[in-house]
């Protein structure tokens, strides 16, 4: 059976979790908080989550293992099947990652850890934010998913980064992210209803403490 490593408060690993259960696929989870030990850097190079565990190894990368499991062709399908409309969604997928979700993570330590943040990185997260929001302004549907009608792997990504991205802006920042895309609200809210989506939302509260303390050893 396949094995999710990772752990409930991880955007990443909540996105391949996602996509697992909406395909309804079996799988376990292993929980485990990424790191740099041998261990785990053996399974995954840079030390980071999610990993999925296969009959044949192991993958990391989120984006790989999303195109890997709609390779197996198991499930529901989270690519369209017409090349364009499927390198449409690949792009917004990349969009949001590379220009709201890494921004974004730049000033997580000040969002969530309490910690601080320098003023350069912070200036530079704010206008690449403030630029990727138009991007997917200008390039996201939204009738009523982010690439149109069907629930797609954008959608993952827009879920599970733009609401974080949208607490930076609010916390870090004082503004609002979506104050030009009500859309983009109102897909919150939809997806939102989906009892998958509760799940993960329920098991991460579930694991924040876990995770908070794990942080904290850390230093
Ligand atoms: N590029 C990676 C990013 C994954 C990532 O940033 N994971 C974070 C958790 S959300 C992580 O493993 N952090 C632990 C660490 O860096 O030690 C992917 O797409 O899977």
């Amino acid at each position: 059976m396949l094995k999710l490593h990772g752990f409930a408060v991880s955007n990443y690993f909540n996105m391949v979790k996602l996509a697992l259960l909406e395909k309804g696929l079996p799988f376990e989870i292993v929980t485990v908080h990424g790191g740099q030990t041998p261990e785990f850097l053996a399974i995954s190079p840079r030390g980071k989550v999610p990993v999925l565990q296969t009959e044949q190894g192991f993958i990391n990368e989120t984006s790989a293992i999303l195109e890997y499991l709609e390779e197996r062709g198991e499930g529901r399908a989270l690519l369209p099947s017409e090349p364009y409309a499927r390198a449409r969604v690949r792009a917004l997928m990349k969009e949001i990652e590379l220009y709201l979700e890494l921004p974004a993570r730049s000033c997580y330590p000040e969002a969530f850890f309490g910690g601080k943040v320098d003023e350069f990185t912070k200036a530079k997260a704010k206008a690449e934010l403030l630029a990727g929001v138009a991007a997917l302004k200008r390039h996201a549907t939204f009738g009523p998913y982010v690439a149109g009608e069907q629930f797609s792997l954008a959608d993952l990504y827009f879920l599970y980064s733009v609401d974080l991205a949208s607490i930076v802006a609010k916390k870090v920042f004082d503004f609002d992210l979506l104050a030009e895309l009500p859309a983009a609200k109102a897909l919150f809210a939809l997806l939102n209803q989906n009892p998958h989506v509760q799940q993960i939302a329920a098991d991460k509260e579930a694991g924040m403490a876990a995770f908070i303390a794990s942080v904290k050893a850390r230093g």
